[in-house]
């Protein structure tokens, strides 16, 4: 995995075939990882994906003292009995936190073990505002004293955290996350009504009852956490990757390409399948794998009054808002028109502008809705040098390259290597004409 600033240079137009497997999923991986700083004792993790944001994360719990080992590809062993709590003040963890989203998340185990934490602003993907008041609100309802220093840090304190009901203020991932962490091992009962319930966060709470905490209600947005003394260790393996299976069934439809997507846990994959189908993508689950056929055409669905369809995103279980460049990337090539409307971020949308000088039939509505005209193969999308803005948007600039006629450019690539691991290999493997350089 390369973690410097590269291009891909793309030659479109070519069908793909054969079988992709997903990767281990990302913002899952973010989470479980956060809560080895919950225990002292041996937790050993499989399937993490080998992308730049987990790797930096390894590397932050690896400067408070955790000791990891690697036990195969995807496979690691984690134990945090040494944790040097002081590494917080230092100019490294700020620099380095300050660089993925998801080291937000060591602050609610930390104050579980150590009372305390600290967090510059986060990094991740710029979309638009990203808030934080969701996580302090709740660690705050637990009793934690909580700061936004001058120098721009995120600070919390408790002494004696006590289990409290709290009603979020907006069910948010990473938030949902912080705040059970801290919960767990509180004193007494934590109610936690409103809290986001997609599958990285059900995960979260299998894991962490293995380790010994009591939780019920995953799976639901009213979660009871009974504080325990103390968790041990365990083993978790991560679900596939749910973002890169859309991703794929995407890529598939647009380049006219012939893909069985390996080993989707497609019992965990919610409305995806569905809203995939919305749009014509013929599919057929063979066991749990996913067979989409070559399709030369594919028709976006209406709905029942005849009115033109809308895919919206919304807290699971409605359709992640991290699909949603897929969609609208998708539809270019369907028949038919869909309203994208991306509900919580308020600059995801404007790499449209790259598919319009594509050739794309797109109206950018407004920050947050746009109108795509399928056109239905009668015309091709033209090559063409472009930056990738954000993960998202950088794939389904990808996916427009793949099936564009001539060359593309892509340049920021980091942005993809974030969250896709070995993305140009694993798409060569396909037949794709992908070159990093
Ligand atoms: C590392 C990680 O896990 N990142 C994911 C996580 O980010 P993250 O946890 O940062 O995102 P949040 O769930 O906090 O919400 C993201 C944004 O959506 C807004 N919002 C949220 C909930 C809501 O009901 N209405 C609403 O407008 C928030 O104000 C915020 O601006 O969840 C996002 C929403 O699924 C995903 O895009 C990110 O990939
Ligand atoms: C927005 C995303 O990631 P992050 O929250 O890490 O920026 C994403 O995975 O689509």
């Amino acid at each position: 995995m390369s973690t410097e600033l590269g291009e891909f240079v793309v030659e479109g137009g070519h069908r793909l075939k054969g079988e992709i497997t997903p990767q281990g999923a990302k913002n899952e991986a973010l989470q479980i990882l956060c809560a080895v700083l919950l225990t002292e004792e041996k937790v050993t993790i499989h399937n993490i994906p080998n992308i730049i944001d987990v790797m930096k994360l390894i590397d932050i719990l690896k400067d408070f003292g955790v000791k990891v080992k690697k036990l195969a590809e995807g496979s690691f062993e984690f134990i945090a009995k040494d944790v040097n709590i002081d590494h917080l003040q230092t100019e490294e963890y700020s620099q380095k936190a300050s660089k993925l989203r998801g080291s937000i998340m060591v602050l609610g185990p930390l104050l579980a073990r150590f009372g305390k934490g600290k967090i510059p602003k986060p990094g991740g993907d710029k979309i638009g505002r990203r808030r934080l008041d969701t996580h302090f609100l709740g660690f705050k309802t637990l009793g934690a004293k909580f700061d936004y220093t001058k120098d721009g840090f995120f600070k919390i304190d408790a002494t004696d955290l006590h289990g409290s009901y709290i009603l979020l203020d907006e069910p948010s991932v990473t938030g949902t996350a912080n705040v059970i962490m801290g919960a767990v091992m509180a004193k007494g009962k934590t109610t936690l009504y409103n809290a986001a319930c997609e599958p990285y966060i059900q995960q979260l709470c299998k894991m962490l009852n293995r380790m010994g905490a009591n939780i019920t209600g995953h799976g639901s947005n009213l979660l009871t956490i009974e504080g325990v003394d103390r968790l041990g260790g365990t083993t978790h393996t991560m679900l596939p990757d749910m973002i890169e299976i859309g991703s794929f069934i995407g890529l598939a439809a647009m380049t006219q390409s012939e893909i069985t997507i390996k080993n989707c846990r497609i019992d965990e994959l919610g409305q995806i399948p569905t809203v995939f189908k919305r749009l014509g993508i013929e599919m057929e689950f063979r066991g749990d794998d996913i067979f989409i056929p070559a399709q030369e055409s594919y028709q976006l669905d209406r709905f029942i009054d005849g009115s033109i369809l809308t895919v919206a995103d919304g807290p699971w279980p409605l359709f992640t808002p991290d699909l949603l460049s897929i969609v609208l990337v998708t539809a270019i090539q369907a028949k038919g028109t869909v309203l994208v409307h991306q509900k919580m971020f308020e600059s995801r949308l404007f790499f449209v502008d790259k598919l319009i000088d594509m050739g794309a039939q797109i109206i950018l509505n407004d920050p947050h809705r746009a109108t795509v005209i399928g056109m239905n193969r009668q015309s091709h999308l033209k090559g063409i040098r472009m930056s990738s803005p954000d993960i998202r948007a950088g794939v389904a600039l990808l996916i427009a390259a793949l099936s564009a006629e001539g060359t593309s450019v892509i340049s920021n690539i980091d942005q993809i290597d974030r969250g896709y691991q070995d993305i140009e290999g694993r798409l060569k493997a396909l037949g794709a004409k992908i070159e990093r350089r």
